[in-house]
């Protein structure tokens, strides 16, 4: 009963319904006029703070071209208004595709930069409200502004007071329903995977470039929208309205009521309007008082109010609901769930790369067959993570082909080989935070099927096929390795070793025709070094090609069909395990002792700590 009552409520938009229902519902409890100002003031804000919260909290870029959005929607139905057209579906179309334009504008050169440029350039566009308005005085009125909107109409008639409140309240809720719907698909997953890590998302087949615009685009719309109110219910509009103020005051309201939330942007709205920020006394201080509350909300607060109730609803959830039936379900899930991995050929040759005069790399040659498991190793520093990165695209070769079947990769973006494909996992495991196992393993399929946003937006029925899909192939992924059980556990608090595993799994979920991976073992114990070979394991004897960087020697023997030692960025022995392991140069460059077998000896190699430019290990 209380499980279906939790169900009920978290698990649908349920209780935003219901609070849309009583708040649209307000004028006729006998709400007064100032109270429904107020009230449409939070939803204006909603909507500003929604857009904050897509590019900044899910994209994390720190757009703060909102405010200038936000301004641009304002005029934008101010000056349809005073040439006659007063419909607010029309402003709001003009709003929304001038939204759109400005974030195209700001965001293309902003993020094409670097994370700082994007607010530098977003700041930029707020600076400029004044000088626009004055450049075309004629229609936006210049510093004296434009008084006298009210009244817009819909299908031709007018709307005043509580019909305008509800039009208001309605169309903000329809924004939220569609804000919602997309941060809960796969869209909103690959964004919070983007804030956590760029390279991991570009090596799940997501272009981080586009990413960022179309978050950032898609989070200006709700501020243009919010113009279009705000100028209808403020009947008068000057470039006074737009301040830098409002822009912290906004990105406070954001970050207090949980960035990465949908329904933190009404709660942060709220405050901002209804808390005690808005007292007469604190108006000469605002910008200084929105400033500390920013610090301090930040460094206290950092998932704002929404985190805290998250964390109270999980830990309701761990002590009175069904925990152990649901994992139940997940096993069982699990267990009827296929996977289909078929392997391709790689096929490395002559592969060089070179950082500022040291060859990493020099014309490697490498081929591997699927349905095989190939290990390389050799001393740290060799080259095998770089061989790694060109492979997936994370970095270019200078020289050298490298072919998965017949097609080449060379020259490709590290998103487009991953959706060729090729599935890797990193020496330093990349896991998102507030995500579940089940969540992290899901951003594996990435590749398959791409964002299909519109589909998600109206939830067609391929969004429900694709996730069905998803969690299948991912469930299926957690049992190959044993894992199934957590997938219910927050990804981020696994012990490390746990982590690495999980890497793997949401590799294999991506049914990737080959497999790369960096240092799996690195920190196992003997059960996760069983669950590692069973995963590997599987994968090969289901048809997967995988390639294993690691240190571990036995495991490795142990594993691995056939093994390349590397050194100083060159092939210098490969063959079956048992004939590497004999290699007089293998065993004199790394496995360290002449003519010994090498199982005893290699297990003090330890794996290096240097990091590449990349970032990537
Ligand atoms: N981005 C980079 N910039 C400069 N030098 C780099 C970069 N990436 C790797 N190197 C250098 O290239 C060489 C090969 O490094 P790589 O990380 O590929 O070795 P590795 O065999 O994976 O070592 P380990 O076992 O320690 O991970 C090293 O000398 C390393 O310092």
């Amino acid at each position: 009963m209380l499980g279906k009552l939790r169900t009920l409520t978290v698990s649908t938009p349920f209780v935003a319904v219901l609070v849309f229902i009583l708040v649209i519902e307000l004028p006729l409890f006998g709400l007064d006029l100032y109270w429904q100002r107020q009230v449409m003031l939070i939803a204006v804000y909603t909507l500003v703070c929604s857009g904050l919260n897509l590019s900044f909290g899910y994209a994390g870029e720190l757009a703060l071209g909102q405010v200038a959005v936000f301004a641009a929607g304002a005029y934008v139905a101010a000056i349809l208004y005073n040439e006659g057209y007063t419909d607010i579906l029309l402003a709001i179309g003009a709003a929304v595709v001038v939204a759109a334009i400005a974030g195209l504008v700001s965001g293309i050169p902003g993020l094409r930069l670097s994370h700082w440029s994007l607010a530098l350039v977003s700041f930029f566009f707020i600076l400029l409200i004044p000088s626009m308005v004055s450049i075309f005085h004629g229609v936006t009125g210049g510093s004296a502004g434009l008084p006298g909107i009210i009244g817009p109409t819909l299908f031709g008639r007018v709307l005043y007071g509580p019909e305008f409140f509800q039009v208001t309240i309605a169309l903000t809720f329809i924004w939220m329903i569609i804000f919602r719907n997309m941060v809960v698909s796969r869209f909103g997953t690959i964004l919070r995977v983007l804030s956590a890590s760029p390279t991991l998302t570009e090596t799940l087949g997501g272009s981080v470039y586009r990413l960022r615009v179309q978050a950032y685009v898609i989070g200006a719309l709700p501020a243009g929208i919010a113009g279009v109110f705000y100028t209808y219910m403020a009947g008068f509009i000057s470039p006074d309205s737009f301040t830098m103020t409002l822009t912290i005051a906004l990105l406070a309201a954001t970050v207090l009521g949980g960035a990465d939330s949908v329904w933190g942007a009404p709660v942060g709205a709220a405050i901002l309007v209804l808390g005690p920020l808005q007292a007469a006394s604190f108006e000469r201080y605002s910008v200084a008082a929105y400033g500390v509350f920013l610090i301090v909300v930040g460094i206290a607060l950092s998932a704002g109010l929404a985190g805290i109730a998250r964390r109270v609803i999980t830990k309701v959830d761990r002590r009175y609901l069904a925990r152990p039936s649901q994992i139940e379900s997940v096993e069982e899930e699990a267990s009827h769930a296929a996977l289909s991995i078929p392997g391709q050929r790689l096929e490395i040759r002559g592969v060089t790369k070179a950082f500022a005069g040291l060859k990493a790399l020099s014309g490697v040659d490498l081929t591997v067959e699927p349905g095989t498991i190939t290990a390389i190793i050799g001393a740290n520093g060799a080259g095998k993570t770089t061989l790694l990165n060109a492979v997936s695209g994370v970095l270019h070769p200078d020289a050298g082909t490298i072919k998965l079947d017949d097609v080449e990769l060379v020259g490709l973006k590290a998103n487009k080989v991953a959706r060729l494909g090729v599935g890797r996992t990193f020496q330093t495991p990349l896991i998102p935070k507030r995500m579940t196992v089940l969540e992290v393993v899901e951003t594996g399929r990435l590749r398959h099927g791409g964002l299909n946003l519109i589909a998600a937006i109206l939830r067609l029925p391929v969004h429900y096929r694709v996730r069905r899909k998803d969690r299948e192939a991912a469930l299926a992924a957690l049992s190959f390795a044993g894992l199934a059980h957590l997938a219910n556990e927050d990804a981020q608090s696994l012990p490390l070793g746990t982590r690495r595993l999980l890497e793997v799994v949401r590799a294999v979920a991506g049914e990737p025709h080959v497999l790369l991976l960096d240092e799996p073992a690195a920190g196992l114990d003997d059960e996760g070094l069983r669950e590692l070979d069973l995963l590997m394991r599987r994968t090969r004897d289901s048809g997967g090609t995988v390639v294993l960087v690691e240190h571990n020697v036995p495991f490795v023997m142990e594993t691995a069909d056939q093994v390349f030692a590397m050194e100083l960025g060159t092939v210098i022995a490969s063959g079956p395990p048992e004939v590497v392991r004999r290699d007089r140069r293998v065993i004199d460059s790394y496995l360290g002792r002449r003519g010994e077998p090498a199982a005893d000896v290699v297990s003090t190699v330890e794996p290096s700590a240097d990091v590449n430019e990349t970032g990537v290990r």
